[in-house]
């Protein structure tokens, strides 16, 4: 439903920071997104948002191309920022209303939807921020934030979600409602993640972007996951030395940074 077809995306500056991203978000689907530290994760999940113009290929929507003069039409535009929508790894990029309630319905006010208290309290009380509708969002915890942004974007009943690093603010617990959530909806979600222990946990399918700004994997996550030398390739493992007493050695591990 959501496509990238030979995506391409070079910085004003010139360097090219997506190189001929190809694949194709079915409907429903999970899909994980990995690579290291600038290899253009959120810049990818932008584009796919129609917040970046691709510099050369397309994404397609449902079959249609989704450029600036399909977002300038109307209908086109209200549909595609209702459906595919984009939480941004900063939340506070996100935050601008003066109360979580008006943050949590800016979106159905923007589009005019009716009942939009009922459904303000109905997502409130599906992310658990409840009593913090009269709060002003600034002054949230990370975690906090993360769940406001979720209801804001959930409230607009979405069909494709695209996260990026949606656990890193989350302590223990809120990780493990995020993964569960989003194990029960329906949505097609693709999701980032510097977390590898958790990677699995929210798609089948992976998507890897390596240094070279290419996707140079995409298939099922454990097959990627279990493959040491692939990991490494990718710069998502790294070595180094243990000691324990007079004997030394060393070893790959992950590198979960949330
Ligand atoms: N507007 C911009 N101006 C200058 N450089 C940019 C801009 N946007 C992205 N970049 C650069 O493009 C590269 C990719 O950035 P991006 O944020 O997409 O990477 P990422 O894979 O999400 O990284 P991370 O894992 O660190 O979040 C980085 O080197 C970044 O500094």
């Amino acid at each position: 439903m959501l496509q990238a077809i030979e995506v391409s995306y070079r910085l004003p500056e010139g360097q090219e920071i997506l190189r001929a991203i190809d694949f194709q978000l079915g409907r429903g689907e999970k899909v994980v997104l990995l690579g290291a530290n600038g290899t253009g994760k959120s810049t990818l999940l932008k584009v796919l948002n129609g917040l970046l113009p691709p510099t050369t290929g397309t994404v397609s929507y449902d079959g249609r191309v989704v450029d600036r003069a399909a977002l300038r039409e109307a209908a086109f535009h209200q549909r595609f920022r209702r459906e595919v929508v984009l939480l941004f790894q900063n939340p506070d990029t996100m935050l601008f209303n003066p109360s979580v309630f008006d943050e949590i319905a800016f979106g159905p006010r923007q589009l005019g939807l009716d009942d939009v208290d009922k459904r303000v309290h109905h997502w409130a009380g599906e992310l658990g921020v409840v009593p913090l509708l009269e709060r002003t969002p600034f002054g949230l915890s990370g975690g906090e934030k993360q769940r406001v942004c979720l209801a804001a974007l959930l409230i607009l009943e979405p069909k494709v979600l695209l996260l990026d690093e949606p656990t890193a603010n989350m302590d223990p617990r809120s990780t493990g409602w995020l993964v569960d959530f989003l194990a029960d909806i329906n949505q097609t979600t693709l999701v980032t993640t510097h977390n590898l222990s958790l990677a699995g946990e929210f798609g089948d399918r992976c998507l890897v972007l390596g240094e070279d700004h290419r996707l140079i994997f995409d298939g099922p996550i454990q097959d990627f996951l279990g493959d040491q030398d692939r990991l490494a390739a990718a710069n998502l493992v790294h070595r180094h030395r243990h000691r324990h007493g007079a004997t030394e050695h060393s070893h790959f591990h992950t590198h979960d940074w949330d």
